[in-house]
């Protein structure tokens, strides 16, 4: 049987040539939660986007033994989903942005959009809630969210989706107070415990190292133009 996630050999070099980092090897299986850390500007958020097809890169990256290609981009993203720490500000709304979202997930059923649009569009917004976001934040331009509405409207619908089989989360948490903090946290545990759920593993960046330990089953860690795993939680 393939692995869930492979990466081998995985280089990234900016555009003004500049290597940002290079030999990266990873294997995700099922249940597995690796948290990424390393100093600011080492290259996490670039290597998540590189898993999500976000950026170039070089080397190998295998969702269930085949490329992201072969899938076809836009579904692949649907099945590995970075979730970003600051979304692009976009104009109109999140319930605007959630319908073209939602609208992609229709096409991957059936390849056209169908009447369950609005069902799909009801449990990010019923995860929303429950981590205390008004069901009006939705109809409000996104400029007027705050950082933390932002936040976590956007990785309400980035798990309420119910299409990742691989989550990429970009310090998802770092707009938070503690207590909705540890509520997203559980959350997002028990999504990938959920038989309910097609979530399987999940790679989380954080600067924390709490939360790197109480989330964290495996730790890579950034330095020096590469990453090295780690058996235990950085202190
Ligand atoms: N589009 C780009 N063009 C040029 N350089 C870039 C680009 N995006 C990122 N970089 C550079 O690549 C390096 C890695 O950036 P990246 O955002 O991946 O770091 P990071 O480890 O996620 O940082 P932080 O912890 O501060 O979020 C940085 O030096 C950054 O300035």
């Amino acid at each position: 049987m393939s692995d869930l996630f492979a990466i081998r050999d995985l280089s990234c070099t900016s555009e003004d040539g500049t290597q940002i980092f290079s030999g990266v090897e990873l294997t995700l299986a099922e249940g597995d939660v690796v948290v990424v850390q390393g100093k600011s500007g080492c290259g996490k958020t670039t290597f998540l986007k590189c898993l999500a097809h976000l950026n170039l890169y070089n080397g190998h990256i295998l969702f269930c033994g085949k490329t992201p290609k072969s899938y076809g981009i836009p579904l692949y993203r649907t099945k590995v989903a970075y979730v970003p720490q600051r979304p692009p500000l976009l104009a109109s709304t999140p319930r605007t942005f959630l319908a073209t979202a939602s609208s992609f997930k229709a096409r991957r059923r059936n390849g056209r959009k169908d009447s369950r649009l609005n069902e799909d569009m009801e449990h990010p917004v019923k995860i929303a809630s429950s981590w205390g976001i008004d069901t009006q934040l939705w109809d409000r331009e996104w400029s007027n969210l705050s950082g933390g509405e932002i936040q976590r409207i956007a990785l309400a619908i980035g798990i309420g989706l119910d299409t990742a089989e691989v989550l990429l989360l970009d310090e998802p948490t770092s707009a938070l107070d503690q207590d909705s903090c540890l509520l997203v946290e559980r959350h997002i545990l028990d999504t990938l415990k959920s038989s309910e759920s097609p979530l399987k593993a999940i790679v989380w960046i954080t600067h924390s190292p709490e939360q790197a330990g109480r989330v964290g089953t495996r730790f890579l860690q950034f330095a020096d133009g590469s990453s090295y795993e780690e058996s235990n939680p950085p202190v």
